[in-house]
């Protein structure tokens, strides 16, 4: 199964955190491996400078001490520098100034053996095994306010079980980009190979890392995310149904088998989406007067921070064997 929630809020910003939360709280019952949530907040700048957000992995506070002292390392040789730096459970969340390349940061984080959860200028990622409850214990995502944001919880199907395979999955090495996933995707392992020829890193066996990758790619040619949504339907095979996120939009895409469910309500103040209805009563405390949306198969839809929506719906003909 897998559960997968997301919300927009419309020319504002809201409580991300505290919404995702009670989401991925309502669908629970879909996967208690891992869970975790991505939230993206508006960036912020120092005179000229837009700060960066770095998340790793610490496993103690001897690693935390040694990983502090590698970033800040790494940082000062490019003319960056560490803002602040805290840590809650197994991750560290930095503010930094860094001019540089993003993926080269995070290549030689990793020689140093420093795992990135998520870099960019206003995502940050929260993921570890348990319950999305147990998550925000350890690091308090709910207290996070945003624009939008989507989280997960896990029933591992493609990878074992370990807080790096937990989604939101990130681009790894774009800023901004995260997924998160439900289903199985049947040419992963033909289409990472290919991804790899093109120079791409994986961090993890996990199909869904993929996603991620192919969104940032394509939005690297300045393709829309709507175009680029649409496109993943035919390079991808399997059942599927994913949440997006980049810095101003939420998308869906829903392969055409429609295995994996996803419904929604477009609100005046906010979109949310969620695999399951019993989520989104979760949350939203007067179900009456709003309408419940179910995308059909073979469709995808984006939503902006400024409020456009875009829908695609595709028409599947079968292949008729003479
Ligand atoms: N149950 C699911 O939808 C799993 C999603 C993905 N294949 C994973 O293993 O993380």
């Amino acid at each position: 199964m897998c559960g997968i929630g997301g919300v927009l809020y419309k020319n504002a910003t809201g409580k991300v955190g505290a919404d995702l939360k009670r989401l991925i709280y309502g669908i629970r019952h879909r996967g208690e491996d891992s869970s975790g949530v991505a939230i993206f907040s508006a960036k912020e700048k120092i005179g000229k400078y837009d700060v960066l957000l770095i998340n790793v992995r610490v496993e103690n506070d001897k690693a935390a001490e040694d990983v502090l002292a590698i970033v800040e390392d790494l940082l000062k040789k490019v003319g960056g520098e560490i803002l602040e730096a805290r840590t809650k459970g197994t991750i560290m969340s930095i503010r930094a100034f860094y001019e540089g390349s993003e993926p080269d940061l995070c290549y030689e984080l990793d020689k140093c053996k420093v795992q990135t959860i998520s870099i960019g200028n206003q995502l940050r990622i929260y993921k570890d095994l348990g319950t999305s409850d147990q998550l925000d214990e350890i690091y308090n995502y709910s207290s996070v306010e945003g624009t939008h944001g989507i989280g997960h919880a896990r029933l591992a199907t493609e990878s074992v079980v370990s807080p790096d395979r937990a989604h939101p999955f990130w681009a790894y090495g774009f800023s901004d980009v995260a997924i998160v996933h439900n289903g199985q995707l049947t040419n992963y392992w033909k289409l990472r190979r290919k991804f790899e020829r093109w120079g791409y890193q994986f961090r993890t066996d996990n199909d869904s890392e993929l996603i991620a990758i192919y969104i940032a790619h394509y939005l690297k040619t300045d393709m829309k995310l709507q175009d680029i949504l649409v496109q993943s339907l035919e390079d991808l095979d399997g059942t599927y149904t994913f949440l997006v996120s980049t810095p101003t939009e939420i998308g869906f895409a829903k392969d055409k088998l429609a295995a994996k469910p996803l419904v929604y309500v477009d609100m005046e103040d906010r979109v949310v989406l969620a695999s399951e209805e019993i989520s989104l009563q979760a949350l939203l405390p007067d179900m009456e007067n709003v309408t419940v949306e179910e995308p059909p198969p073979y469709s995808t839809g984006t939503w902006s921070i400024t409020g456009e929506h875009n829908f695609t719906k595709l028409t599947y003909r079968a292949v008729r064997l003479e």
